[in-house]
């Protein structure tokens, strides 16, 4: 099976319907990903498959809920969500590409993968991609939902984001195992309300999402 066959079949096991050229956008980014790295060090992962399950699989098993929370109860046009510690640009490309009604930043201390950013959003033709060169604890926002992957332990991650979260804004953190420790450190101010269990066609790993907002 080549690589855009495996990500079909993925997106079917995940119940998720994208357009052609959504998945043609996702294989250019798998492309440039993959280009770029030799020369930027965008991420560890080199090989092909680990590219498919463990970046594009691992990132798109979170949009059904994401989706769900977009369109949910006071779900509305505009909305913006911050991508903190972005890297390469997991989540927050692939969140872009499969949510084009979504405006998304992706923020990072290294000044090439924010470029990188830039330029993927370029190619690809989105105007609802951007890179930001900056740490996040100087961003004003407001953005409405503010994510992480593989970024620092919940509570770093929300008090370094927590001006640039909107009044009814959540936080969306990518994590393995259900961090028990990590939830049990949150300060008064930020509330957990849901871990929710994810499944990664093709990975045998723990994945969940812990949502959380201001108390
Ligand atoms: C382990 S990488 C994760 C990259 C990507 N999210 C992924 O899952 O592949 C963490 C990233 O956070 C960035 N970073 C660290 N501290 C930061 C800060 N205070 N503000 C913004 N980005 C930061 C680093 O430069 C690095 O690219």
């Amino acid at each position: 099976m080549n690589f855009e066959q495996s990500l079909r079949g993925g997106l079917q096991s995940l119940d998720l319907q994208l357009s052609d050229a959504q998945i043609t956008q996702l294989l250019t980014f798998a492309e440039l990903l993959h280009k770029w790295n030799k020369v930027y060090n965008l991420t560890a992962l080199r090989s092909q498959d680990e590219m498919l399950t463990h970046h594009l699989l691992d990132s798109l098993a979170v949009v059904p809920a994401l989706q769900r929370h977009l369109e949910g109860p006071g779900g509305r046009a505009g909305q913006r969500l911050l991508d903190v510690g972005s890297g390469g640009g997991l989540p927050g490309v692939v969140f872009a590409i499969c949510c084009p009604q979504l405006d998304v930043s992706c923020v990072d201390t290294v000044a090439k993968k924010a470029a990188f950013i830039q330029q993927a959003a370029a190619v690809l033709g989105m105007k609802n991609l951007h890179g930001i060169h900056a740490r996040v604890e100087s961003l004003a926002g407001p953005f409405d939902v503010i994510s992480c992957r593989a970024f620092a332990a919940l509570a770093d991650f929300t008090a370094w984001s927590l001006q640039a979260l909107a009044e009814d804004g959540v936080w969306l953190a990518m994590k393995g195992k259900r961090p028990q420790n990590e939830i049990a450190a949150l300060p008064a101010e930020v509330q957990m309300f849901h871990v929710e269990p994810l499944a990664v066609p093709g990975l045998d790993a723990e994945r969940c999402i812990v949502w959380m907002r201001r108390s």
